[in-house]
């Protein structure tokens, strides 16, 4: 067993969200277009030094540190710890290991934070531990923690069907410079998904699986992807959980409006949001306009990423 392990894990924002009717079991059909981008959490795994009463090592212990970490929760509340605990199971070994996040993705904040620190945990520990579990098994074991986590591993451009745990990686042909501008305070993801079933379900549509039309994926928007066209790819971002997040937190519109306005090719909530992603045209663009953002007020903060980047990777 080596001293400890660290694994750097990316944040995504999704390009297309298109949301299918609410399923028997609550989740949602989608069409999920995936992008990596360059914000970070570590997580590093090491050896416990701690034993329980049995004389056990007593499960995970967490650490987080970063300007978030107050808002992380530190037992099995967190999906880091969750994965330890599944693959120890799985392996029908000790779960005790000492994980540290050092967090730099925002919290509930659309970007798939803690599906990262979840990939994060089962990579770091899989190489600790020596489990050697084969890639397909690590993938299945992230959609059993949620419904981002695969993607948190795998990286780079990728189509998420069913609840967006099934992928199909996607070619891109070139960088793609954002800006995201994080909020005070996050949004929950299945209050956004209710809300969304509630704002259909009054605009007379229904919000079921037999009343909501199957979610696709937009070709065009492939296509964008596929020739790294960001001028493309702005006409045809498309976020179905948009009007709900903005629902639940009326503000985002003027975020919205403060990055068009400092010259973003295009802007969209990420995810469930509230975090707005902003698409620009080059890594100057991203530097002009992450300034402007800061100094509207509208936001608690802007940061320059760019993407795809890679899945979860030992450093
Ligand atoms: C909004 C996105 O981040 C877009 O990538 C994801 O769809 C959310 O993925 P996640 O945070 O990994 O979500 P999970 O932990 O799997 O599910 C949390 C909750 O979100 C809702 N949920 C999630 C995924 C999905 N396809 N349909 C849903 O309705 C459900 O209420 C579920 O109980
Ligand atoms: N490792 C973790 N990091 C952050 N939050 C975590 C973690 N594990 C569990 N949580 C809990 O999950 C909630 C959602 O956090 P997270 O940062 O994953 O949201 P998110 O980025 O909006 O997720 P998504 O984009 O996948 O919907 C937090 O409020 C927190 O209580």
């Amino acid at each position: 067993m080596t001293g400890s392990v660290t694994v750097r894990v990316p944040a995504k924002v999704n390009v297309q969200l298109a949301v299918g009717g609410r399923r028997p079991d609550g989740f949602h059909d989608l069409a999920n277009v995936f992008l990596a981008v360059g914000l970070h959490d570590k997580v590093t795994a090491s050896p416990a030094d701690h034993q329980d009463d049995r004389g056990g090592a007593g499960g995970p212990r967490l650490t987080v540190s970063g300007p978030d970490a107050d808002h992380v929760p530190l037992d099995d509340g967190n999906l880091a710890v969750r994965a330890a605990r599944l693959l120890a199971e799985r392996h029908g070994r000790d779960p005790g290991v000492r994980l540290h996040i050092a967090k730099d993705i925002p919290v509930a904040g659309g970007m798939a934070g803690g599906s990262a620190d979840a990939a994060g945990a089962l990579l770091a520990c899989d190489t600790l531990w020596g489990t050697r579990t084969p890639y397909p098994e690590l993938l299945a074991l992230c959609a059993e923690l949620g419904s981002d986590v695969p993607f948190s591993l795998a990286g780079g451009a990728a189509l998420g069907r069913g609840r967006g745990e099934l992928l199909e990686p996607l070619e891109t042909g070139g960088t793609f410079h954002w800006v995201f501008a994080t909020a005070d305070g996050g949004l929950s993801t299945p209050d956004v998904y209710r809300t969304c079933d509630r704002l259909r379900e009054a605009a007379g549509g229904g919000a079921t699986v037999e009343s909501v039309p199957d979610p696709e994926p937009s070709l065009a928007l492939l296509d964008a992807l596929r020739r790294g066209d960001a001028a493309a790819l702005a006409g045809e971002l498309a976020n179905d959980l948009q009007p709900a997040a903005v629902a639940l937190r009326p503000a985002l519109n003027a975020t919205l409006e403060a990055g068009l306005a400092a010259g973003a090719l295009a802007a969209l909530v990420s995810g469930s949001g509230p975090t707005c992603a902003f698409l620009v045209k080059d890594a100057e663009a991203g530097t002009r306009t992450a300034q402007a953002l800061r100094a509207s007020g509208t936001c608690r903060t802007a940061r320059p990423a760019s993407g795809p980047v890679r899945g979860a990777e030992v450093v």
